[in-house]
């Protein structure tokens, strides 16, 4: 007999936004939605209440560093170069595996008290990230971040192999849970020579690529004075770009760009806080959209947001959007808690984001009874403009129950936030030292 779950007596988010009193029973080992429909408590071995509350997709993170939640709050209120330069770089470099380990839980249990059941993850040690959503029970694609820049060629190839060396060895890692890319940090941090030795191998070994692209204003002009054209042009002359191609932020893209993210299939992954913070500026999703461009959502680094809340995203993206297309229209609930959920899964490429039969079973049961969702008048603009992540009680996650009434079954949450502190503390220490 299979072991099933069912969340019940609650009402459903459907894949066209309708709110539907219905439970859902999930195939526990197989991680699938079996049916979504009334009284379906009796044919499960287990069940989750979900009276008062809405089951929702869970919700996908698409650009995240999760580790950084040790730099939380360590630098803030700087532009982007001087802030990577000045205080993250020097930190970074004193980073261990312990630590990567420490803050990757660390945002794990940050993720799944706030619904969050899927993310994408660059950085360094990615065995410990990868270990860490084992033990988790999430879902993420993780790759290693390459950074070429400063780096004699030798160490800046020995770069580039480790992270598809990486993609190759942890592809399918979690039973499955885990898939992997390879991470170039951004077109102006690898030189061209670098990209045009790996990426041939890469497409060739089959594994997606993740980078920042965009950014910043600075970068484009990197790219400018050296290439002579767009960053989007040329990362597609490379052959850096394709529909299994993710890439953060899209601050600045031109017309010509959507034009070219959209005929590839790139998804833009958009991180609305992260660029506030670091004045990045502010990315026209709206037109990315209306260009056919898919779009994710990301919290980027907890250095740059400064936490990993999806919910704080979804509501930030909705009022960014509508600044940067001067338009009140644009961006609008239904739009960005699609980004946030099924965009996030196609663009991590996981057949999940919707709650129907035969699609992951990774689903967030967001608690009602509270005042600032009431009263009810539209219960996706209350997801977007009003929730929080905190307003989470139940994560599941390929149909295995992670919190339940807001307690994190797989980690004793409070020795997670203690080691992150001890390793946070002896961190700063060293890099200041
Ligand atoms: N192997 C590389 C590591 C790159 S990991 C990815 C990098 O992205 C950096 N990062 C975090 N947030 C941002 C952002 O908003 N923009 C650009 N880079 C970021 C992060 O600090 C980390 O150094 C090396 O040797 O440096
Ligand atoms: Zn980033």
């Amino acid at each position: 007999m299979t072991d099933t779950l069912a969340v019940v007596d609650g009402r459903v988010l459907t894949p066209a936004f309708d709110v539907v009193e219905a439970d859902v029973l999930v195939d526990a080992d197989a991680g699938e939605i079996l049916e979504v429909a009334p009284d379906l408590a009796s044919e499960a071995d287990e069940t989750l209440d979900a009276t008062d509350s809405l089951v929702v997709p869970g919700l996908v993170n698409a650009h995240c560093h999760a580790a950084m939640t040790l730099l939380r709050g360590y630098a803030d209120d700087k532009q982007l170069e001087a802030w990577l330069q000045e205080d993250i770089w020097p930190a970074e470099a004193e980073l261990t595996a312990e630590d990567v380990a420490a803050g990757t839980r660390l945002a794990a249990v940050e993720m799944i008290r706030s619904g969050t059941t899927a993310f994408a993850d660059m950085y360094f040690h990615v065995g410990e990230v990868v270990e860490a959503v084992r033990e988790a029970g999430l879902r993420a694609r993780v790759g290693h971040g390459v950074v070429t820049v400063g780096k004699d060629d030798e160490a800046a190839r020995d770069d580039f192999a480790e992270s598809l060396a990486v993609a190759e060895e942890y592809d399918g890692a979690a039973d499955g849970r885990v898939r992997t890319a390879v991470m170039p940090h951004a077109p102006h941090t690898v030189g061209t020579q670098f990209f045009e030795e790996f990426v041939p191998r890469v497409r060739e070994a089959g594994v997606p690529f993740h980078f920042h692209l965009n950014e910043t204003e600075v970068y484009l002009d990197e790219i400018a004075d050296e290439a002579g054209v767009r960053p989007t042009e040329y990362a597609d002359d490379l052959g850096l770009l394709s529909d299994t191609t993710f890439v953060a932020h899209g601050v600045h893209t031109d017309a010509a760009e959507m034009e070219t993210l959209a005929e590839r299939g790139t998804a833009v992954v958009h991180c609305p806080a992260s660029n506030a913070k670091l004045n990045s500026g502010m990315a026209p999703v709206q037109e990315l959209l209306d260009a056919g461009v898919p779009v994710a959502l990301g919290t980027d680094g907890a250095a740059s947001n400064n936490d990993l809340d999806l919910f704080d995203e979804l509501r930030d993206a909705a009022m960014i959007g509508k600044l940067a297309a001067d338009d009140a229209t644009a961006v609008d609930a239904e739009t960005a808690f699609g980004m946030a959920t099924a965009g996030g899964a196609a663009a991590l490429g996981f057949d999940a984001g919707r709650i129907e039969a035969g699609a992951a079973a990774d689903l967030a049961v967001v608690d009602l009874d509270a005042p600032h969702l009431t009263p009810e008048h539209d219960l996706v603009s209350h997801l977007v403009y009003a929730a929080r992540g905190s307003d989470v009680r139940h994560t599941v996650c390929d149909g295995r129950v992670l919190m339940r009434d807001r307690d994190v079954l797989a980690f004793d949450e409070s020795a997670v936030r203690e080691r992150a502190q001890e390793h946070a503390e002896a961190l700063v220490a060293r890099a200041e030292e």
